[in-house]
């Protein structure tokens, strides 16, 4: 696929990351579209997380390229390529327990880089409504006011998700958002997504197959580290290679 197809705001190619001779990941490539929602699936130590630790910057590629609006992170800086768009949450929900709703969402508002665009910092109006809006669409709005610790797991997650919706990602990573979730919060979350990607394109790891069935645009399924299969939920549920090695077991 050609360099810089204005269609693809990433582009993953021939991506390797090798720890000590191991190829955690092994020249994969994939790409991503606007408003896409790509579920990646594999069975444990496909190399899953690592892909999205590279994306990130958290993890150094040994080759290959990841291109993000033209732009190439493999040699950025990880706060630089959260400011250029990359959002990523973790398993487990890191929220500020001992702050409100709305503090947690203000505190993750983007207000400049300077330690004068924090000193000058100011809640005004349009963070309110801002703030406001992010509550709604994470199913918190009448949670605003109340300590995060006393949300269940799953609002934690959504919680989560808002601190960086707020930041406005144009790509935004979740890693397995659903894990420990109720079936009606799992339903919940797959509508979150929905909404979500109306204005941004957003990488989800999942092994709950009904969820990504819910939520996909397009499944890549991982194996040791190298892409196996790829395509529409139908279409990798019945490869046969993805049965052998992940939804036959
Ligand atoms: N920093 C590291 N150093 C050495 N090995 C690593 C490192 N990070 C990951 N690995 C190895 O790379 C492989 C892929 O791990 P990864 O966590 O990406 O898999 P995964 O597909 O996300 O698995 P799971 O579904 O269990 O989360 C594993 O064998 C893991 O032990």
């Amino acid at each position: 696929m050609a360099q810089n197809n204005p269609n693809f705001i990433l582009m993953v190619e021939d991506l390797t990351v090798s720890f000590d001779g191991f190829k955690a990941v092994d020249n994969l490539s994939f790409y991503v579209e606007p408003n896409e929602c790509r579920v990646i699936i594999g069975p444990n130590g496909a190399g899953k997380t690592t892909v999205l630790d590279l994306i990130c910057g958290r993890t150094r590629a040994t080759s290959g390229s990841i291109g993000f609006k033209g732009q190439e992170l493999t040699r950025m800086r990880e706060d630089k390529i959260v400011h250029s768009g990359v959002g990523r949450k973790f398993q487990t929900p890191s929220v500020y327990e001992d702050l409100t709703v709305f503090e947690n969402l203000e505190i993750s508002y983007p207000r400049g880089h300077s330690v004068f665009g924090a000193l000058a910092f100011k809640r005004d109006a349009g963070v309110t409504a801002r703030i406001e809006e992010i509550a709604e669409t994470i199913f918190l709005s009448e949670m605003l006011q109340s300590r995060a610790a006393i949300l269940s797991h799953g609002q934690k997650q959504w919680l989560e998700i808002g601190m960086l919706l707020i930041q406005d990602p144009e790509l935004m990573m979740l890693d397995e958002p659903v894990a420990g979730m109720s079936v009606a919060e799992r339903r919940k979350t797959a509508e979150l997504l929905n909404r979500i990607i109306q204005d941004r394109s957003v990488i989800v790891i999942e092994h709950d197959m009904g969820f990504v069935a819910d939520i996909a645009t397009r499944v890549t399924v991982m194996h040791q580290g190298k892409r196996l299969s790829e395509g529409s939920m139908a279409h990798v549920q019945a490869d046969p290679k993805v049965v052998e090695v992940y939804l036959g077991h």
